[in-house]
């Protein structure tokens, strides 16, 4: 661990490219704050689907959110997701969310809402890695460090089969549609699409391991110490 760090981690980038882990260990490794903000955008999806609504509909989106109180947490080593107090941490990971996340996440109104949650909680971190699809672009423009996580679809597929334990060709062929189909919803819609920041920092994670990442991403964080800002 580094107590040297303070500051801001954007860590971006397309579905499946390794965000949550890596955010994760970056932020252990730091002594920093984690703040998972697509399990905010998945928790909304929740209420959006408890209240019956169709994720198309934005304007009967928009209102299901806004009647929903969502609260994550920010340690590195726990994982708290509530919707109106229920803890959700498995539902949101599952493929009903899964499906519906990028059009409740479309929805303006519904970005406003988990921004403004959002940098609340970073505002009241000393050090902190955010990892989301806008956070170097309009969460935290200003923040010390962003890096944009990529790699190759193939790898991608292959980590989440393994990650689900699949194996067969079509089962891994349904996964890299899942990832292709979220990344042309959320790099296509109005309102925040997904791209790197343009002074972030790109790290292509298709030849590394999960640990060779996290050790770039830390002496990227760990060289901003001492610079002025
Ligand atoms: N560099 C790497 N090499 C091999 N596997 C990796 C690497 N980075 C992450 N993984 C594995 O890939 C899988 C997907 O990673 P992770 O869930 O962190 O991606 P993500 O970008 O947060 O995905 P999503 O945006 O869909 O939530 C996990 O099983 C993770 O352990
Ligand atoms: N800053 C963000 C983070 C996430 N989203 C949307 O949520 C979906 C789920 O994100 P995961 O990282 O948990 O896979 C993602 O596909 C986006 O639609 C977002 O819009 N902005």
């Amino acid at each position: 661990m580094s107590a040297d760090f303070t500051g801001q981690v954007a860590l971006d980038g397309p579905s499946g490219t390794g965000k949550s882990s890596v955010a994760r260990a970056v932020a252990a490794r730091l002594g920093a704050a984690y703040l998972d903000t697509g399990a905010m955008y998945r928790a909304a999806t929740v209420a959006v689907l408890d209240a019956g609504v169709d994720p198309e509909d934005a304007e009967a989106v928009a209102a299901a959110v806004a009647a929903a109180a969502v609260e994550v947490g920010t340690a590195a080593d726990t994982e708290l997701v509530q919707v109106d107090g229920v803890d959700v941490a498995v539902r949101i990971r599952g493929p009903e969310v899964t499906r519906a996340v990028s059009a409740v996440s479309a929805v303006p109104a519904v970005r406003r809402r988990l921004v403004d949650q959002q940098r609340a909680l970073v505002a009241a971190a000393d050090a902190v890695v955010v990892e989301g699809r806008d956070i170097g672009t309009v969460v935290l423009p200003d923040a010390t460090l962003k890096v944009y996580l990529t790699a190759a679809p193939e790898a991608r597929a292959q980590r989440r089969a393994a990650q689900l334990g699949l194996t067969t060709p079509d089962e891994i062929a349904e996964l890299a549609a899942d990832l292709r189909r979220r990344d042309e919803y959320d790099s296509s819609r109005a309102d925040s699409p997904l791209r790197p920041a343009e002074d972030a920092v790109v790290v292509d994670s298709t030849h590394l391991d999960r640990e060779g990442v996290v050790d770039r991403v830390v002496e990227l964080a760990l060289s901003t110490v001492g610079v002025a800002r």
